[in-house]
């Protein structure tokens, strides 16, 4: 195994693969401090109602088959390392308008303060949040923009009531969520949505009193009641022209960036973009994928055109090492880029244990199918998840090797059809959106299994690496060594989620049974920092 950097820090690289930044120490430090003191969602600022939402929404996919208890209410929600360190940093007040130019300050002096808050109030900041996979990102930028969101309105409500109206019919986009995948698009617009549709009682939430008025309007006393809009695949532009023409504002838009992109292409359409010229806030998640150079063109679009954006924000579960040269290449004002990680970004968790099979060895002599079976059968038989359906995720590099694969466990290794399962890019929307749905939700008893399954088999890609909350998996097959460190990351994070066990097979043969390979259990176990 490579061990090198200073002693203090020792760094797993991964072979000549190892892509990912060695996290920065004074990032870690500031993102450090209090999140041993903060244990409560209460003790972040976040607006009342989108804390209440948010803690209910995370309560209802809980998945309580890991736990002791018996009913979600009892569940204790506590923010993860990331959402402090991402609320507190992204939450700070802006100043707020004045109401007037300070009176004791005559002439040029009350302007050129005016001006200087202005800018304040109105300065794009970057931030880049950065966690290890599974830890909570998402509610980490959301309740941030909601909050502002939610910051936003109760000062137009305090400006009057009929300015707080008006601003709900001005035809905008009030902020944009950016991902890479449909599936992912899906997977947060539903979390958004599940919170959206949570109710709550005002009076139950202790609120200060200034937001007691506020909160006491028909639109914002029961539930969240925001304007929440999925703009994926197949969905017709027009679809998003209509529904801010005729409807109004949009409070978050949840889409990919060649969606957007796709507007310039449009002839039929004056100015596609103008619903974009007020959106204050912009989530870029799987930033370092967004940001690479298949996405940068139309990210970047996107990003130039949101000349009122106050907040961007990049997250992802991996820094690759030229993320740190993009990012001073698009934002050289390194003031206005204010980084967030957490102690174990790079660190695979520890709860989650990898083996390492080596096909090269008797009775499989080479043949990684023959170790892949040996492996399945062998979970199949552990004893584990007893009575439940057992879900197991294999990841293949290449696309064309998924089907193949599915048909020799069918054919060669006598698993039933219904329970091998292959996804790749070529499948439609709808089909993955099927097919992944087994393993996007807590394993099922196998008597409620239409199929009668006791294991569900996935095989898929790096595609469905990234960023799928797969729930409650317990095991992870790796056929192929990744590609680099970044995507070894990813695939290793569809187990072991929030603090949950799970266990990675990586099977090697005599192509890529490297020595350091076999170093990696002993690295993850010991905490090791991957290169
Ligand atoms: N504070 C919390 N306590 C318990 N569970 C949480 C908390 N916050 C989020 N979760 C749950 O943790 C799971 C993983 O969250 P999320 O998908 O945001 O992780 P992530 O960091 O984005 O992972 P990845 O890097 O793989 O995208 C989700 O099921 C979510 O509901």
């Amino acid at each position: 195994m490579f061990l090198k950097g200073r002693p203090t820090r020792s760094i797993f690289s991964f072979g000549k693969f190892s892509q990912l930044q060695i996290p920065e120490k004074k990032t870690i430090e500031s993102s450090s401090t209090g999140l041993d003191t903060i244990a409560s969602f209460d003790a972040l600022r976040i607006f009342p109602t989108v804390r209440a939402a948010m803690v209910e929404e995370i309560k209802s996919v809980y998945n309580l088959k890991s736990t002791y208890i018996k009913d979600k209410q009892e569940l204790d929600i506590k923010p993860s390392p990331v959402q402090v360190a991402a609320i507190r940093k992204i939450n700070q007040p802006r100043l707020r308008k004045a109401k007037s130019a300070s009176v004791e300050k005559e002439g040029g002096q009350a302007i050129v303060d005016e001006l200087v808050k202005s800018n304040e109030r109105n300065k794009l900041k970057v931030f880049t949040v950065a966690a290890e996979t599974g830890s909570g990102k998402t509610w980490a930028y959301l309740a941030s923009v909601l909050s502002k969101l939610k910051e936003d309105d109760l000062e137009h409500f305090t400006r009057s009531e009929l300015h707080y109206e008006k601003a709900k019919e001005v035809p905008t986009v009030r902020s944009i969520i950016l991902l890479p995948t449909h599936e992912l698009v899906e997977q947060v617009y539903d979390t958004l949505n599940r919170a959206n549709k949570i109710r709550y009682d005002v009076d139950e939430l202790k609120v200060h009193s200034n937001y007691a008025q506020f909160l006491s309007l028909p639109d914002q006393k029961d539930s969240l009641n925001l304007r929440i809009m999925k703009w994926g695949s197949g969905d017709p532009h027009n679809r998003l022209f209509n529904a801010v023409n005729n409807k109004g504002r949009i409070d978050v838009l949840v889409t990919t960036p060649s969606k957007i992109a796709g507007l310039a292409k449009l002839t039929n359409f004056n100015r596609p973009f103008r619903f974009f010229n007020f959106t204050e806030y912009c989530v870029i998640d799987e930033a370092d994928t967004l940001m690479d150079q298949s996405w940068m063109k139309d990210t970047m679009n996107i990003v130039r055109r949101l000349n009122k954006c106050k907040d961007l924000i990049l997250c992802s579960a991996t820094i690759p090492k030229e993320f740190k040269k993009t990012l001073s290449t698009i934002f050289p004002d390194h003031q206005s880029i204010i980084s967030i990680a957490t102690p174990s970004l790079h660190k695979i968790p520890k709860q989650i244990h990898v083996k390492i099979i080596d096909a090269q060895v008797s009775p499989y002599n080479g043949s990684k199918t023959r170790c892949l079976a040996q492996a399945l059968y062998a979970i199949h038989n552990d004893g584990t998840e007893p009575g439940l359906v057992k879900r197991i995720i294999i990841f293949v590099n290449e696309k064309k090797d998924v089907d193949p694969l599915v048909e020799s466990l069918v054919s060669k290794y006598g698993h039933r059809q219904e329970d091998v399962i292959g996804i790749t890019g070529s499948d439609s929307a709808l089909d993955r959106s099927d097919k992944l749905e087994p393993f996007l939700k807590p394993a099922a008893l196998i008597e409620d299994d239409m199929d009668r399954s006791k294991i569900k088999i996935l095989v898929t890609t790096d595609l469905m690496a990234r960023g799928l909350n797969f729930v409650g998996i317990k095991n992870v097959i790796l056929m192929d060594l990744p590609r680099n460190s970044v995507d070894l990351v990813h695939r290793i994070g569809r187990t072991g989620r929030m603090r949950q066990s799970g266990r990675v097979f990586v099977i090697v043969d005599k192509k890529t049974r490297k020595s350091w390979i076999k170093g990696l259990p002993n690295a993850i176990k010991r905490g090791v920092t991957l290169g």
